[in-house]
């Protein structure tokens, strides 16, 4: 019935009463005919006005669009000649750098599949994401190869004057910047790619505990890339645009936007190779920047310190600052207006399984409804569903957000199980997020239905923080929460049961953890109990834990 008759939607909401559903108000995203385009080839044939590309915020480095084209070309042909084919996983490990898309471009160009992971990331967090995508060649810089030593992996240096010291290790079979002076050919050894291919493997813990590789597709891609053309392309009237790039590339929020959607439109931008507050006012100062994507932390930074920032940099030139990754507080949004009231602040809400934006709100006036994720991206839709009931909910009432359009993900790779309890058979995405959405068809986040705890916009999973402390010798049961942090949004917070007898500290067992995950996901508060409460199928009573950490706030 659905798909028969057309659906009558409330031109307000974007809600249709006969199915449940809520339609985007935006403009929906042209997607190209033809079914054989790879995404590169789609971004670099889009006609734009923009002259520099990519440039190094700390060297003043740069890559003007022929350039960078001639660059991924080049390493396209040398991977080509590597023997590396469609479906190939390819692993990227560095930290953010003017190479970093020309990798990623290529890489998709082939057909082959880009897997990203954090620099931060420990050796055996490394090894879990390549033993489960097994990538074939991995690109890195000289300092993270002892993280990938153990792999047996061909590494190609991210390494422009490797060749005179370059350490003698084997596996190194090339650098990029050797790659780069190849000759390109444009006849090398291929094969067709569909937009149905696999172009991406980005790692998310999704709705549930361990991480799973999020399979976006070319297609996925392509429609991101037009999503954010829509909010930023030419399309706006907007010319000569500086982005400042300091959230990392290697998640979707800005591989989407820096390595594809900001660059189909021509705009400029400027790359820290990671977030330090002084150096990102500076190059906003020096490069006149336009628009500084954010993610909630960097956000408050600005705000904490924006006198003594206002007085010593000219910021001038801020247009906008754009807010993902994690919710901004109604208090943090008022004192940043108010401290910069010519700054616009923009937010979106997005997973990785969304591939980047789901949600937005693409100008001032919709920043204005405080509180707001947005409006649905262009052709998304969006069903509230009651999480007892499976029922889906009209206007203004709570449940949890659904979403089906053209940038939901495939799957998780290799994963069945979290695949169908993930995205249903018509294509319908559990975000696992809490939402409403109003009268006006703006989403509101209320709460959390997966168990997740964001620090600094970074996900970390319970799950996976309860296993590794349960590994302890004197730990016989354990529980992690979010616990609430002005800066970093929420931290993880451990309640542990210690076994009979046992003297273990509060710090000993921050240090255990300390010493197998990345920095981010470290527990920084431990409270001993006789025992987690659970109910009866022995599912861990979360909530209450969290009401009894923040019962004393
Ligand atoms: C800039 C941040 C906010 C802060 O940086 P930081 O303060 O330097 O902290 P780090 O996160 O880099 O490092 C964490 C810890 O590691 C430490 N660290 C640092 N480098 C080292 C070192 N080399 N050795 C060892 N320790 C170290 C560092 O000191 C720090 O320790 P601590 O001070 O105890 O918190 C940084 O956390 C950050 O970039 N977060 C962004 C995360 C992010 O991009 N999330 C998006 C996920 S995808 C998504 O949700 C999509 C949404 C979306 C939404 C909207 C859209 O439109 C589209 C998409």
């Amino acid at each position: 019935m659905e798909k028969l008759t057309k659906p009558i939607v409330d031109k307000r909401s974007g809600f249709c009463k006969a199915n449940s559903t809520f339609y985007s108000k935006r403009k929906p995203v042209p997607l190209p005919q033809n079914h054989s385009v790879d995404v590169t080839t789609f971004i670099s044939s889009r006609a734009h006005h923009g002259r520099i590309a990519f440039i190094d915020a700390a060297t003043g480095r740069h890559l003007t669009f022929p350039q960078l084209w001639r660059a991924v070309d080049s390493v396209a042909t040398c991977l080509s000649d590597m023997g590396i084919r469609k479906g190939d996983v390819i692993l990227l490990l560095s930290p953010n750098s003017i190479f970093f898309p020309v990798v990623c471009l290529a890489v998709m160009s082939l057909g082959a599949v880009i897997t990203t992971t954090n620099p931060l990331n420990t050796p055996r967090e490394i090894a879990k994401q390549i033993a489960d995508s097994k990538p074939v060649l991995a690109f890195t810089i000289p300092l993270l190869v002892p993280k990938i030593a153990d792999s047996n992996l061909p590494i190609v240096l991210i390494d422009d004057d490797h060749q005179a010291d370059s350490p003698k290790n084997p596996k190194i079979v090339s650098s990029l910047g050797e790659m780069m002076r190849k000759d390109p050919r444009p006849n090398r050894v291929g094969h067709r790619v569909s937009q149905d291919d696999t172009a991406t493997l980005l790692y998310s813990s999704g709705t549930t505990g361990a991480s799973k590789g999020v399979i976006s597709s070319h297609r996925n891609l392509i429609a991101m890339v037009q999503t954010i053309l829509g909010r930023f392309g030419s399309e706006n009237g907007d010319q000569e645009q500086t982005f400042i790039c300091t959230v990392p590339m290697f998640h979707i929020y800005g591989l989407a936007a820096f390595a594809m959607g900001l660059l189909s439109s021509g705009s400029t931008i400027v790359i820290l190779s990671k977030f330090e507050l002084h150096e990102m006012l500076s190059a906003i100062e020096r490069y006149r920047a336009t628009y500084l994507p954010l993610v909630p932390p960097i956000l408050v930074a600005l705000l904490n310190g924006a006198d003594q920032i206002r007085a010593k940099y000219d910021l001038s030139s801020l247009h906008s600052v754009l807010s993902g990754g994690a919710p901004l507080s109604k208090e943090v949004i008022e004192g940043f207006v108010e401290k910069y009231p010519t700054v616009s602040i923009l937010q979106g809400y997005g997973l990785t399984e969304s591939t980047g934006i789901g949600a937005s709100t693409d100008c001032l006036e919709e920043s204005r409804r405080y509180g707001t994720a947005g409006m649905l991206s262009p052709s998304m839709e969006a069903r509230i569903v009651n999480p007892e009931t499976g029922e889906a909910l009209p206007v203004s009432q709570t449940g949890e957000l659904w979403l089906r359009g053209p940038t939901i993900m495939k799957g998780y790779f290799s994963n069945e199980e979290a695949t169908s309890s993930t995205l249903d058979s018509e294509g319908w995405l559990r975000t696992g997020d809490l939402c409403y959405i109003d009268e006006d068809g703006f989403i509101f986040v209320v709460d959390r239905l997966k168990e997740l705890i964001k620090y600094k916009g970074y996900q970390v999973p319970p799950a996976e923080l309860e296993a590794l402390l349960l590994s302890h010798p004197e730990i016989s049961d354990a529980a992690v929460i979010p616990y609430p942090d002005k800066e970093a949004g929420q931290y993880p917070m451990a309640y542990v049961v210690r076994k009979a007898g046992s003297k273990l500290s509060e710090t000993a067992v921050m240090d255990f953890i300390g010493q197998l995950v990345a920095p981010y996901k470290r527990i920084r508060k431990v409270a001993f109990v006789a025992s987690i409460p659970k109910n009866p199928s022995g599912k861990i009573l979360r909530k209450d834990l969290i009401k009894l950490a923040t019962s004393k706030l």
